[in-house]
């Protein structure tokens, strides 16, 4: 080796000139240790590096499920526990889509009771025989042959709360389209999503999740909520339309009170099996508390309020343990045309959480009405399941509305007159949890591209404390 005189450096760390050969073999181990010492540190550093950009990532979650299935009822809980500050902005906002959620209960009622009365009318009419109608969506075609004792304060009752459905009218319209169920679908597919051609439909805006923020229910809260931009002459005509719904719900009050508690609409609504109580946004047990002029909703309220989730809303969720682990919630709708959406998020998420309300083994599709709502889940777990982009995505499914399954059960409704295969097994609620849980375990191992763990929670997600 020629060793240059102008180099101090190769020249300082050059062998001496009379080196023996052990100290030549000493020098060469010491130097090959060295190396080791400083690759093992480049190591931990890259290690290092690694740790802390995946500490930096967020944690994607993605929420399927079918419409009325419990997505944002659960994607509300996370924010509950977590995001208080944001939790609270919204708080008042909530206010209308519990009145909406009420003033629309009401009116089922009171369309339920108008057809009845009409119905007693037509049978008072001489000649007149035994009618057949057909009820409204959520109700089963019914064959009058109950008389009930209808006075002139049902008659009152029903033009005293006439205004009320313009007050549902004037809500919707403020809500936008997540306030209104959808009554019909062009869609065939319960999974759109996963046909060939959903890889030509538009792509999210970006691949880190760029999200609309005018979709999702948020956005709906939006328009409600007093903003700073606002103008005050736009932020006073908000606060006048406000009061007037307010006014009206406040003189309507009593009328509401009595209209529910009323024996012989009670007696109509369990005739017809109709269970309003079990319905989404049911607050017809808390007229007294919520048409007031203070009322403030309560955590519970929200929770429980419901407002269709259109498009996609994403939630940001920094888990306070400690280690500021940031999470991100995709929170999709579930009704069947709008899943066509949910391939897009299926190629960057860590976790799924699959919701199926179990429940609804007896009910049908709102969109829908051909469609079983458990078959449809089951279709969607299927699909979920067997995605190849998911074959390694954990999926955490929730077996939901536990509380109403028990309700159900707690009435007499058998498992085996809906679900044939059910066979002849015990009618209690824990055997038929413990049925889905098998069916839908069966599926994930029969259908998942690769061999995955199945978590499996039983969910009342609405209920602080639930009884199953
Ligand atoms: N009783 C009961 N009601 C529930 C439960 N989970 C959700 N709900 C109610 O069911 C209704 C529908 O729930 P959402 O969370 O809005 O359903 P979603 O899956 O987001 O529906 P889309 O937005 O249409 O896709 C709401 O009124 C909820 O409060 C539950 O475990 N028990
Ligand atoms: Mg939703």
């Amino acid at each position: 080796m020629r060793i240059s005189v102008e180099d101090p450096l190769t020249l300082a760390i050059a062998p001496p000139k009379d080196e023996s050969p052990e100290e030549k073999e000493t020098r060469e181990q010491a130097e090959i240790e060295a190396r080791r010492i400083s690759e093992a540190i480049d190591e931990q550093i890259r290690q290092e590096r690694t740790a802390l950009k995946k500490k930096k990532k967020p944690v994607k979650v993605l929420l399927l499920g079918q419409s009325e299935s419990g997505k944002s009822a659960t994607l509300k809980n996370f924010q509950l526990q977590h995001s208080r500050r944001e939790w609270a902005e919204e708080r008042a906002s909530w206010r209308a889509v519990i009145y909406l959620n009420l003033v629309r209960n009401i009116v089922r009622v009171l369309d339920i009771l108008s057809r009845e009365m009409s119905l007693a009318e037509s049978e008072k009419r001489p000649g007149s025989t035994t009618v057949e109608y057909l009820s409204d969506s959520d109700d089963e075609t019914t064959t009058h042959r109950n008389v009930y004792h209808f006075s002139d304060k049902h008659r009152f009752m029903q033009r005293r709360l006439g205004p009320l459905r313009s007050i549902q009218m004037d809500l919707e319209n403020k809500l936008g389209p997540e306030s209104q169920e959808v009554r019909s679908t062009a869609s065939t597919s319960a999974t759109p999503f996963d046909s060939p051609n959903s890889q030509f439909l538009p792509k999210r805006p970006s691949r880190d999740f760029g999200i609309n923020s005018t979709n999702g229910w948020k956005s709906a809260l939006e328009k409600l909520r007093p903003s700073m931009m606002a103008s005050a002459r736009s932020q006073r005509r908000s606060d006048s339309d406000h009061s007037e719904i307010t006014d009206v719900l406040a003189g309507c009050k009593e009328t509401m009170l009595d209209l529910w508690q009323d024996p012989v609409v009670q007696q109509v609504l369990s005739h017809r099996k109709t269970n309003i109580e079990d319905s989404p946004g049911f607050f017809l047990n808390d007229i007294d508390r919520i048409v007031s002029y203070d009322y403030e909703p309560s955590d519970d309220d929200i929770v429980r309020a419901r407002l269709r989730t259109v498009g996609v809303q994403e939630h940001k969720v920094v888990m306070d343990d400690g280690n500021g682990k940031e999470w991100l919630l995709y929170d999709v709708g579930g009704t069947r045309s709008l899943r066509v959406a949910w391939a897009s998020y299926f190629d960057d998420v860590d976790a799924i959480i699959f919701l199926c309300p179990i429940s609804c083994f007896d009910e049908q599709l709102r969109e829908d009405r051909r469609i079983n709502r458990l078959e449809d889940s089951y279709l969607l777990w299927k699909s979920v399941c067997s995605s190849r982009i998911l074959a390694k995505t954990e999926i955490i499914l929730f077996l939901n509305k536990c509380d109403l399954l028990h309700n159900k059960i707690k009435r007499g409704l058998c498992i085996k007159d809906h679900i044939p295969s059910y066979g002849s097994r015990k009618n209690d609620t824990v055997t038929v949890m413990r049925y889905f849980q098998q069916h839908f375990k069966e599926i994930s191992k029969q259908y998942s591209p690769e061999q995955r763990p199945f978590f499996i929670h039983f969910t009342s997600v609405i209920v602080s404390s639930p009884t199953v």
